[in-house]
Order: structure tokens, then C-alpha cells, then sequence
């Protein structure tokens, strides 16, 4: 039998759409290297043969996607959250991230950061480094040598920040292609084009990003929209574009390539028509905008209009890497935007579920669910603790999100390959 082919057994769990759950029980999902072939409830003959990894009566879940997070960030977990976003760059951000000049702080801190994503169970994530070369790439090596699936941005900045994070334009953009050339073709760990945010870019530098990105075809990630002050100083540090969006926009970063957008609080219906036409990606970080007081993303309103939606962890403004977490803080926080606008209903489990699983998925490709066709990215959860007996396999999975955490996880793949804390 070939080496390339094994199979998981367990009660398997999913959402190929929005709307609900598929679940087998009890059955096998043959993985092909590294990609999901079938599930079927018993073995085949033709993989008769084949390794069996039997998880009994675990759930096998896919794994999680955070579409949104900051490993520089992973040190300054729960620092300053009384503060407002800019308040709290200047007062705490923008003083840690510049402690990645130094190469040792940057290791340990990135090493840190990996371990511990891979332990909560994520299996994908969209991360800003900082602006510093080196230390970029040490956090593009420890996750390939993880063999985590990223896309990593080197952030840049040409204007208001401290002067120790202050970009010249030209090296700026030497660096990042330099990057861009070294990580483009490597089968995981990938480069992602990341302006921080209008504020702290020129033109110049925002036209020679957007120009990397469609000369190498590569993804965008930034902030758009997170806090009414941000907002209103983007109008008047680019009085030529009507709305925040339309910077972006206007140098090729808001959709000419795959674009996520973080936050997404303050948008005009305009907009949100613009990211449905694009497909720009927004992406939801509901502990991050709370700590921040940031606001409530219109998460319904974004889904209603067409807007493909994600989760992010957010970390530092976030204070947990757990996507669970952040799975019941999504659905929380639309429960209360709900009760001030009964039009926009809640979040539902599955809604929430898939946003962290094939929605924010599709940034990576065929990624987040277990359909024939794709990446085998899954955890195996042990819950059999007493709660969960007898229960439905949708009970145990609520029970998962809402009250377990990293000791639940047994196992990590990432595109088939068993992954160790
Ligand atoms: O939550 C956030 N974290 C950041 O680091 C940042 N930079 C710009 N805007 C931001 N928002």
C-alpha cells in the first residue's frame, strides 16, 4: 500500500457550509497525501492495507484558521487593554515591537508564539511580524520548521511611529521584496504584503506595495476601519480619497490579489458593496475590539451583503490564541449587537464555527473542511470526561467550544502530517 495514503478513524465533524454540521459517526476519512480523499463507515477493500489511526471515540475536527493575529504581539498579552487602539500602539505596541531589532528577543518570542498556536489548535494562521528583516524571517523559519500553515507578513512604515520603527521607503520595500523572493515558492509558510495601516504609510510606500503584490501575485493583509478616531484621521491624512477603503483601494491593495481586512467596524454600505465586489476578506476580532472599545463588527450585515467573513485572535489587542474563544466571543458580541438592532440576528454555532474553520479557510485554498479535495488540517478533541457521556456528538462539540481548551486537543495535522506540540 502506498506510504502516501492512511486513514483516521473517529467521529468526524464539519461544515461545508454556514448553515450546519455534517457529522459521521464512527467512520473512517482516508487521507491522500495530505489531502482528504472520503469518508467513508467502513474501510474500503482498496485501503484495506493502508495505516488506520484509530481515535476511537474522539471527535476529529477540522483545524482552526486564525485569519488575524501579531506573534510580535505574544509578549505583550493583556498590557494597556483600558487604552483605545491609538493610545495603546504608542503607549505599549509600538515600544514591544521594537524590541525585535535584537535577534535573540525576536527567537524566543517567535518560538513561544509557535508552540503555543500549534497547542491551542490552530493549524493556520495570517500573522504580522514587524518591520525588522532578520526577525521576520526567523518567525517565516520557526513556523516552516513547524510546519504550521502561514502566511507572514513583514509590516511596514514610512511615517507616524517612533523613530525606532520608522522605515526609509526604498529599504522598506527592498526588504520585503527580498523576503518575497526567498519565501514565495515554499509550500506553506508563505509571504503576505502588509502596509500596518493607512496611518502609518506615505503614498509612496502604499503604491510600491501594491505594486510588489500584483507584480508577484501575492495576498494583502492590513487594518481597515477599527476605531473612530483612526477613521477620521485617515480622512485627513488622505483628503483625496472619500473613504478609508478607497486608500487601499486606489494603490492595489483592496482586492486586486487575495485581501483580508481586519476589523471592518466602521463601513459605509458603499463599502461593504466594494469588499462584496472584490471579495476582500474581512476578518472579525471580537475580543480585540472589545478590550480596545473599538466597537461591534456588523458581522449579519457583512454576511447578508456577500462579504466573505473570518475570525482573528487578534493577539496582543486579544488576549487568547484559542479560536474557540474567539468562536464564543463572535456569537456573543452579535447577540448583543442583536438586542440594539433586531434585524441582525445572532450568530449561530455553525455560523461562527465555519468562519473558523472553511470561511477564514479559503484564504490558504481547499483548506477547513474535510471534502474530498482538501488540505487534511484537523485536530483530534478528546472530551471523554464524564459531562460528555451519552451525549450527541453536537452537544460534545458545543461543550468543546464553549468550555474546553488546549488539554482537549490529542492530536494536530497540518496537510496530513502529524504535528508535536
Ligand atoms: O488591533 C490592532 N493592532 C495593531 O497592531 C494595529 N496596528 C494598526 N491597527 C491595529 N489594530
Amino acid at each position: 500500500m502506498n506510504k502516501d495514503v492512511f486513514a483516521v478513524k473517529g467521529n468526524i465533524v464539519f461544515t461545508p457550509g454556514p448553515e450546519g454540521f455534517t457529522l459521521h459517526q464512527e467512520s473512517y476519512l482516508i487521507v491522500e497525501r495530505g489531502v482528504v480523499r472520503e469518508i467513508c463507515r467502513s474501510l474500503p477493500a482498496e485501503y484495506a492495507a493502508c495505516r488506520v489511526e484509530d481515535y476511537g471515540d474522539r471527535l476529529i475536527i477540522p483545524g482552526f484558521v486564525d485569519l488575524h493575529t501579531h506573534a510580535s504581539q505574544f509578549n505583550q498579552r493583556g498590557l494597556g487593554l483600558d487604552l483605545q487602539l491609538l493610545e495603546w500602539l504608542n503607549e505599549y505596541t509600538f515600544k514591544e515591537e521594537a524590541r525585535f531589532a535584537a535577534r535573540d528577543y525576536a527567537a524566543a518570542a517567535y518560538q513561544a508564539f509557535a508552540a503555543e498556536i500549534v497547542r491551542q489548535g490552530t493549524t493556520r494562521v495570517v500573522v504580522f511580524a514587524t518591520i525588522h528583516k532578520e526577525s521576520s524571517e526567523l518567525l517565516f523559519n520557526i513556523l516552516a520548521r513547524k510546519g504550521i500553515g502561514a502566511y507572514v507578513g513583514k509590516v511596514n512604515m514610512d511615517r507616524n511611529c517612533p523613530d525606532d520603527l520608522r522605515e526609509e521607503t526604498e529599504q522598506s520595500l527592498r526588504d520585503t521584496e527580498e523576503i518575497i523572493r526567498r519565501w514565495q515558492d515554499h509550500p506553506l509558510v508563505k509571504p503576505v504584503i502588509t502596509p500596518r495601516f493607512a496611518p502609518t504609510s506615505t503614498e509612496k510606500l502604499l503604491r510600491g506595495l501594491g505594486a510588489l503584490a500584483v507584480r508577484y501575485n501575492l495576498p494583502v493583509q492590513s487594518h481597515l476601519s477599527e476605531n473612530q478616531a483612526e477613521v477620521r484621521w485617515v480622512a485627513e491624512l488622505f483628503p483625496a480619497q472619500a473613504e478609508y477603503h478607497k486608500v487601499y483601494d486606489s494603490f492595489q491593495l483592496f482586492g486586486q490579489t487575495p485581501t483580508v481586512m481586519a476589523h471592518c467596524i466602521y463601513l459605509t454600505a458603499e463599502a461593504v458593496q466594494h469588499m462584496k465586489m472584490a471579495q476582500v476578506m474581512a476578518v472579525h476580532c471580537p475580543d480585540s475590539n472589545l478590550n480596545l472599545a473599538s466597537g461591534i463588527m456588523p458581522v449579519r450585515k457583512m454576511l447578508a451583503a456577500g462579504v466573505p467573513v473570518g475570525l482573528g485572535t487578534d493577539i496582543g489587542a486579544g488576549q487568547s490564541l484559542f479560536m474557540p474563544a474567539t468562536i464564543v466571543s463572535a456569537i456573543q458580541l452579535s447577540k448583543l449587537y442583536y438586542v440594539m438592532q433586531p434585524e441582525c440576528k445572532p450568530l449561530t454555532l455553525s455560523e461562527a464555527f465555519y468562519m473558523a474553520t472553511k470561511g477564514g479557510g479559503r484564504f490558504f485554498g481547499a483548506v477547513g473542511s474535510f471534502e474530498p479535495g482538501y488540505s487534511f488540517d484537523a485536530l483530534i478533541v478528546d472530551d471523554r470526561a464524564e459531562h460528555a457521556r451519552g451525549r450527541s456528538l453536537l452537544e460534545r462539540l458545543q461543550q468543546f467550544i464553549y468550555t474546553g481548551n488546549a488539554a482537549d486537543i490529542a492530536e494536530r495535522y497540518i496537510a496530513g502530517r502529524k504535528i508535536t506540540v
